[in-house]
């Protein structure tokens, strides 16, 4: 083994990169790891299929010199000044056109400036978002590089053999230039964090029905043989069950609501408003786990505002399939929000992302794999540069077959006190962008009346001002 010129190289062997490699090696490429922590590249070695070519190793420097050259190296490692830090370890080690490829979670502008800072040094740098969490890296995830077009060339057998695959494809492509890769990870984080709001919702609003664990495990079973069926509701359904192993009842009960966060749904709040594109639904999401951590305050306003009264739903059964046509709703205008955020940030920032292979790449493996998928790959066959998926007449069909339950929902949810940031959002969005007029002409004279700002007319062109009041 002494003598192995390994196929591909991974620093950072924790939850992704042990796992990504171990998938590597069961498709029969040879691969060595690097981690400071020599008990992990134990684990790595440890936890291989017998019979594959894997080696973990705690010095850099020796895993460079085991590699087949140009060589492909991925790093897995927090994101930010690690990134950073390996680059310039690598560096010195490096040769002209060897690959390095930033597989996790890095801000898309830290991508595009590790692009060019490396291209001057000869050195090919992609960002690749992964998705599918530590199941997704071991036995096919979604990936979603962007930057050198020509590195992605080098890597595409081996990431196309470890990929998840639907109908035969495998759920990885060339997705853009400069921080494509990395731009439409933390747009599909966004819409996760959306997706996973709605659900918490829904659980919400369905417990307020009645139902228990046991009943919101058949409900979320059922939905997910059905239209909603998707990676979160499939999982969401399994935590329902289980039990606490630290006590009795059920696990879920005994989880605090302070939900944690490690940015990417931030960054995509942020970077919608910096074009701007509209993603309430998102912001919603972002906004209720900053709520939940104010757990304190929250305890002393719940006793400061009782609920209101007690406003009966429809019989169970009409609340579910309310609420599972409520969360239909919510889901198409998340994934809506964050495609149109990708169709404006790729002409505003010229990384010419190609959305229906965005759409395909998120079919299997990752978080936000959902059938839904389908409909909307359709809908980019019919109109490759389609601006908003809410345009598409098939999905106009579905939306309009979902917004009066929805509708009822929301003045549910209202009535009860029950709170529905997302779902509020999503439907407030939908209004204002069905919307041919809005009342926007009164906040033009407004604006105008305090700050001789402007507006245009609807009968005459050009820009006008007026003495107002006078
Ligand atoms: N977990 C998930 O579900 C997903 C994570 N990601 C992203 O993938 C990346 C890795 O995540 P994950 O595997 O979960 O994280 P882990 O914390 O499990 O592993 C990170 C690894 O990076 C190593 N590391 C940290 N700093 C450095 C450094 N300066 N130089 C070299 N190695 C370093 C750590 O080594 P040591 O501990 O020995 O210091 C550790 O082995 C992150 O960007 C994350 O956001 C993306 C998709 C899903
Ligand atoms: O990228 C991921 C999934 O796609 C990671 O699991 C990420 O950590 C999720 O974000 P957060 O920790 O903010 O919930």
């Amino acid at each position: 083994m002494a003598n192995t010129q390994y196929d591909f190289g991974m620093i950072g062997l924790g939850v992704m990169g042990r796992n990504l490699l171990l998938n590597m090696a069961d498709h029969g490429f040879s691969v060595i790891g690097f981690d400071k922590d020599q008990s992990k590249n134990e684990a790595l070695e440890q936890s291989a299929t017998p019979g594959t070519t894997v080696k973990g190793v705690q010095d850099l420097e020796q895993m460079i010199g085991l590699l087949q050259t140009p060589r492909k190296i991925m790093m897995l490692v927090p994101a930010g000044k690690p990134v950073d830090d390996v680059i310039e370890s690598l560096l010195p080690l490096l040769d002209t056109d060897d690959v390095i490829i930033d597989g996790g979670n890095s801000h898309h502008t830290d991508t595009l400036r590790r692009v060019e800072y490396l291209q001057d040094k000869g050195i090919q740098f992609m960002g690749m978002g992964v998705s599918g969490g530590e199941q997704g890296a071991r036995f096919g995830p979604s990936m979603m590089p962007g930057g050198n077009a020509a590195a992605y060339d080098l890597v595409r057998p081996m990431l196309e053999a470890i990929a998840a695959k639907v109908d035969g494809t495998a759920c990885v492509d060339y997705l853009g230039k400069k921080g494509a890769g990395h731009y439409v990870k933390m747009v599909h984080n966004g819409i996760e964090y959306a997706i996973m709001q709605l659900i918490s919702e829904s659980y919400s609003l369905l417990k307020h029905g009645g139902l228990d664990n046991d009943q919101l495990h058949e409900v979320f079973k059922e939905w997910n043989e059905g239209k909603l069926q998707s990676f979160l509701i499939e999982i969401t359904t399994e935590i329902f069950l289980q039990n606490d192993d630290k006590g009795s009842g059920r696990l879920l009960d005994v989880i605090s609501d302070k939900a944690g966060s490690k940015g990417t749904g931030k960054w995509t709040s942020q970077d919608a408003m910096e074009l701007p594109v509209a993603v309430p639904v998102i912001d919603a999401a972002v906004a209720m786990r900053t709520i939940s951590s104010y757990k304190e305050e929250r305890t002393t306003a719940s006793t400061m505002y009782p609920d209101p009264y007690k406003s009966s739903p429809a019989s169970t059964q009409e609340w579910i399939n309310q609420v599972q046509d409520a969360l239909y709703f919510g889901t198409i205008l998340s994934y809506a929000q964050g495609l149109a955020m990708l169709a404006q940030a790729s002409i505003e920032m010229q990384m010419d992302i190609p959305l229906p292979k965005v759409v395909d790449v998120w079919r299997g493996g990752c978080i936000i794999r959902s059938s839904l998928l389908e409909v909307f790959g359709k809908a980019f066959a019919k109109s490759p540069t389609l601006s908003n998926i809410l345009l598409d007449q098939e999905l106009a069909d579905i939306v309009n077959s979902t917004v009066v339950n929805t509708r009822k929902v929301v003045s549910q949810a209202a009535l009860s006190g029950i709170s529905t940031s997302a779902l509020m959002a999503s439907l407030a969005y939908f209004d204002a962008y069905r919307s041919e007029k809005m009342p926007t002409n009164l906040v033009q004279a407004q604006r105008d009346f305090f700050g001789a700002h402007t507006y245009q007319r609807t009968d005459i062109s050009g820009s006008f001002h007026t003495e107002w009041g006078k």
